[in-house]
């Protein structure tokens, strides 16, 4: 079952993620050489980017990941790499290594070829000891979407790889998508979700798992306590 923090605003949620993501890390770095975040892209968190680049931490020992990309050129304005650029590898966290699901050199004709788009971010791929997801006003977590016709593989608890390709039909982009199972092998889960539209789809996903809404894999995983961040 989900922890859920409501704050009182946007500032209040992404600075509150920040401190708790923030301790995540240290911790982790007190056991481990390296310390693994994946975030999520989209439009939403930009606020917990910025928070979270002044944190105080060995960033040079941090890692970040994408939950999800969208396979597009890294230059393009739809590309998850890009925000995390502008406003996560900046001010304390520009120490920290970039884990790439797209290369920067691959453009609209390479990626054509999503079976090596596919390897590319498979190799730069590590499990993340940390993970932001966000969610759609459709359900839909990272990459994950309803009426995608990979959605049965992306949730399959025996899927053979981390990363998924997906292709949505209620969204732009084909996109690369961590999986079910990679996501539930996180120890350290959070969702950040804003406004009354999200929260009334999140309240129907907690009811139980299903396909209309797929954050339910998650809400609903033995596996996953997520702490999930809610401002109106
Ligand atoms: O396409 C995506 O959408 C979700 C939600 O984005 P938002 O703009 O509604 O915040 C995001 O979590 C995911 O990473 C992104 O690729």
């Amino acid at each position: 079952m989900p922890t859920f923090i409501q704050t009182e605003n946007a500032a209040q949620s992404a600075e509150k993620l920040a401190l708790a993501v923030a301790q995540n890390l240290r911790d982790t770095l007190e056991k481990q050489a390296h310390a693994t975040l994946a975030v999520s892209g989209g439009k939403s968190p930009i606020a917990f980017f910025q928070a979270l680049n002044q944190q105080d931490l060995d960033w040079a020992r941090v890692q970040i990941a994408l939950v999800d990309e969208r396979v597009v050129p890294t230059s393009h304005a739809d590309s998850n790499t890009g925000l995390v650029r502008q406003h996560l590898l900046q001010n304390q966290a520009s120490a920290a290594k970039y884990l790439p699901m797209i290369a920067d050199h691959a453009d609209e004709g390479s990626l054509k070829n999503i079976n090596q788009a596919i390897e590319f971010a498979l190799q730069n791929y590590v499990q993340p000891d940390v993970l932001v997801l966000g969610m759609g006003a459709d359900g839909h977590t990272a990459s994950i979407f309803p009426q995608a016709p990979q959605f049965d593989d992306a949730i399959r608890a025996d899927y053979p790889q981390t990363l998924i390709h997906t292709t949505p039909v209620t969204a732009p982009h084909e996109r690369i998508s961590m999986t079910l199972a990679a996501i539930e092998a996180t120890p350290f889960v959070y969702l950040a979700i804003a406004g009354a539209e999200k929260k009334a789809v999140y309240e129907q996903a907690l009811l139980k798992k299903s396909q209309e809404y797929p954050i339910s894999y998650v809400l609903n995983s033995e596996k996953v306590n997520a702490n999930v961040f809610y401002n109106n």
